[in-house]
């Protein structure tokens, strides 16, 4: 059963077909970019971008510190694509089309994702400015069927009951530590897991403790909808958080979290998530088949 708020296949077919018309060569990886950290696009060179606008199907930014853009270009001499902004479900959009640009990614040919986030500490021993690895995610709202990959299923993207045990790559997990560790950075360097709640507000002491207690090490509004469906379709996924903020779970902590200070934070620290990107991008070994299939 198809209506008209269900993603089509031939939508996402179209959006690709008009940037591989637009780009020099098809990219390999895909980065989000999430509140603030935009100036990950900068690494790029032979930069090619589009406004979210002039895209056909794709939806637009409405969100302070995504600036709505597309960006493609060469890292480490990979072939990549950026997106400086991301969709979030408070903006109002369905999830298919939150994740639109996910499956626009795997019919250009992308075979890593890489999202990175601004999220709040529910961990004691994070702080503010620290980075993790996520090792796993809690989606919130997927586990109350608010899921991307509702609806009919579309074979071609992939099997109606996915498996997210693996979704974040254990290889590139174990490179970043690594990475991270030779550039000094041991000390703000954590791997835990991300919890993805619909936002737009901030949790209540209340939920936060309710979330530490699930077992969720970071808070945020995104990224757990991009990495399902991108495993969905076959993609290895890395995501990685900036924490932004501790999130208050004692009534007598002050919790003076906002979006312009996540946004303050993500440009204090854009440099380490930079180096750190760039380092995993260029540790990437493609498989002879994944090279076969884009020659
Ligand atoms: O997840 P990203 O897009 O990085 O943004 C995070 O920052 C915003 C709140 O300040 C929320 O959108 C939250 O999800
Ligand atoms: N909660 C939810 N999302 C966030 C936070 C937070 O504390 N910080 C940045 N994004």
């Amino acid at each position: 059963m198809q209506n008209k708020d269900d993603f089509r296949y031939e939508d996402c077919e179209e959006t690709a077909r008009w940037l591989l018309d637009r780009v020099q060569s098809p990219p390999v990886i895909a980065i989000i970019c999430g509140s603030g950290l935009g100036l990950l696009a900068d690494t790029l060179t032979d930069i090619k971008t589009f406004d979210y606008v002039q895209i056909p199907h794709f939806p637009t930014s409405t969100v302070a510190g995504h600036s709505g853009q597309l960006v493609f270009g060469i890292l480490q001499g990979k072939s990549c694509v950026v997106m400086k902004g991301r969709f979030h479900v408070y903006e109002g959009y369905p999830l298919w089309k939150v994740t639109l640009p996910i499956r626009v990614f795997k019919l250009l040919g992308v075979k890593v994702l890489m999202v990175t986030n601004a999220a709040g500490s529910l961990c004691e021993t994070y702080s503010t400015g620290d980075l993790m690895i996520i090792r796993d995610h809690i989606n919130m709202p997927g586990l109350a069927a608010l899921n991307p990959l509702r609806g009919p299923n579309d074979e071609r993207f992939g099997p109606r009951f996915p498996s997210l045990w693996d979704t974040y790559d254990k290889d590139l997990r174990s490179t970043a530590l690594e990475i991270a560790r030779r550039l000094g950075h041991t000390d703000l360097i954590h791997e835990g897991v991300y919890c993805m709640v619909g936002g737009p507000n901030f949790e209540s002491v209340a939920e936060a403790r309710f979330l530490q207690r699930l077992g969720a090490d970071a808070v945020g509004m995104s990224t757990a909808p991009e990495a399902v469906v991108a495993k969905h379709c076959g993609m290895r996924v890395f995501g990685l958080s900036l924490i932004t903020n501790r999130v208050a779970q004692a009534y007598e902590m002050v919790d003076s979290v906002d979006h312009t200070s996540v946004l303050e934070v993500g440009k204090q620290r854009s440099n380490v998530l930079q180096e750190l990107v760039t380092e995993l991008v260029k540790s990437i070994n493609f498989k002879e088949e994944d090279k076969q299939e884009l020659a």
